[in-house]
């Protein structure tokens, strides 16, 4: 009997691009990336204020490539900051539209993704699914304590990628990930470096709510005094400082652009702060590996350098030539989201899996 084909959309926003993908079950027949300005991104207060235009955007690429929406069987969109859940293929529901709306656990790009597929599957009366959020939560208990008891830390990372290209990299090896114990980091509009242990995320720096290295356009872990006598100087109000720290830190607080491209070109043509700049972003992710590594006693199968970042060859050289005595660095430039959400939703389509229901009981 022959397999029945599934047609779906799947969107994948970013902090600075939204992509989109088309697929046959699991294989790729269409894929767009949308790039976004800081400008046109700055024109929004808030993410959940980006939606028209972002919805907008990807009709009108979908409509270029001359895409019949109307064919789709589902459409899958990247997981947001909802409540901590376990990893898995979870049906858009009221509870999570809610919760992605009212931002439950702070603002992020990846919010629009249920709300938008949910917009567009309602239209066509189809089903809405999210994979893998950025809230999947695995953490081992020690790396939940902050060192301020009023204050505990969190797994928000790029959990879709990560997973992914975990995956991917223990195929190439003939391995399952489930053995391996792996130094993955994801390097995109923001940058977070997971502790893979045996098949679970023991360890990672929440990349969105500083913690860890700077990134284009995030400030990570900034001097915990100085923040605090800035945020009571009566210069910012809540949310301008929020932005400052998660939007327009990192690249963009010091070079005023969150496209490392640019900042590329401009060290070509002799910017010296650009140089030192880019170099320091290199040099947290370093020390931020560094301190994976003794997560896992040092006993490293491989470090898996991955996302938009890691396309720059220089930066990459830069944070390999400092971590490379731990373990053999893979690199795997850009990112495997979009199969990756394609593939969850096919699980469910096919009656591999069933959809789960958010919240978790
Ligand atoms: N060829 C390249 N060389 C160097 N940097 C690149 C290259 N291509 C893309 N980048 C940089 O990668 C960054 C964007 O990465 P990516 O597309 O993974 O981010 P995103 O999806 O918008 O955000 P996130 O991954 O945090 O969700 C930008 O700074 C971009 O300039
Ligand atoms: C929120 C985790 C993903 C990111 O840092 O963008």
């Amino acid at each position: 009997m022959q397999e029945q084909t599934y047609r779906i959309l799947v969107i994948n926003p970013g902090s600075t691009s939204t992509k989109i993908g088309v697929f046959d079950n699991d294989t790729l027949i269409m894929e767009k990336t949308i790039r976004h300005s800081t400008e046109a991104i700055n024109e929004f207060p808030s993410i959940i204020d980006q939606f028209a235009f972002r919805k907008q955007t990807i009709l009108e690429a979908l409509d270029e490539e001359g895409m019949n929406i109307s064919k789709l069987s589902a459409v899958c969109g990247r997981g947001g900051l909802l409540r901590p859940i376990e990893g898995g293929t979870y049906s858009v529901n009221e509870a999570m539209l809610a919760d992605l709306r009212k931002g439950v656990s702070g603002q992020h790009a990846s919010n629009l993704g249920g709300i938008i597929a949910n917009e567009i599957a309602e239209g066509l009366n189809i089903p809405a699914f999210i994979v893998d959020p950025v809230v999947v939560d695995e953490l081992d208990p020690i790396a939940r304590i902050s060192g301020f008891s009023l204050i505990e830390r969190k797994s928000i990372f790029h959990a879709l990628n990560q997973k992914a290209v975990a995956r991917r990299y223990a195929k190439e090896k003939g391995r399952r990930y489930e053995d391996l114990r792996l130094i993955v980091t994801h390097m995109g509009g923001g940058i977070t470096v997971g502790v893979h242990k045996e098949g679970r995320v023991v360890e990672v720096n929440n990349g969105l709510h500083g913690d860890g290295p700077f990134s284009p356009e995030r400030a990570g872990t900034v001097p915990a005094g100085d923040l605090v006598e800035l945020c009571f100087s009566g210069q910012y109000y809540r949310h301008e400082i929020m932005k400052r720290l998660v939007g327009q830190g990192g690249l963009v607080s010091y070079l005023g652009t969150n496209d490392a491209v640019t900042v590329e070109k401009r060290i070509q043509k002799g910017d010296q702060q650009a140089e030192m700049v880019y170099d320091a972003m290199a040099y947290q992710v370093a020390k931020e590996i560094g301190s994976a590594s003794a997560v896992l006693h040092g006993k490293v199968d491989a470090i898996i350098l991955t996302g938009g970042l890691a396309y720059g060859k220089g930066f990459v050289k830069a944070i390999s030539d400092r971590i490379n005595w731990i373990a053999d660095v893979a690199v795997h430039p850009g990112e495997n989201e979009l199969q990756a959400l394609a593939e969850g939703a096919v699980r469910v389509l096919n009656k591999e899996e069933e959809a789960k229901i958010y919240p978790a009981l």
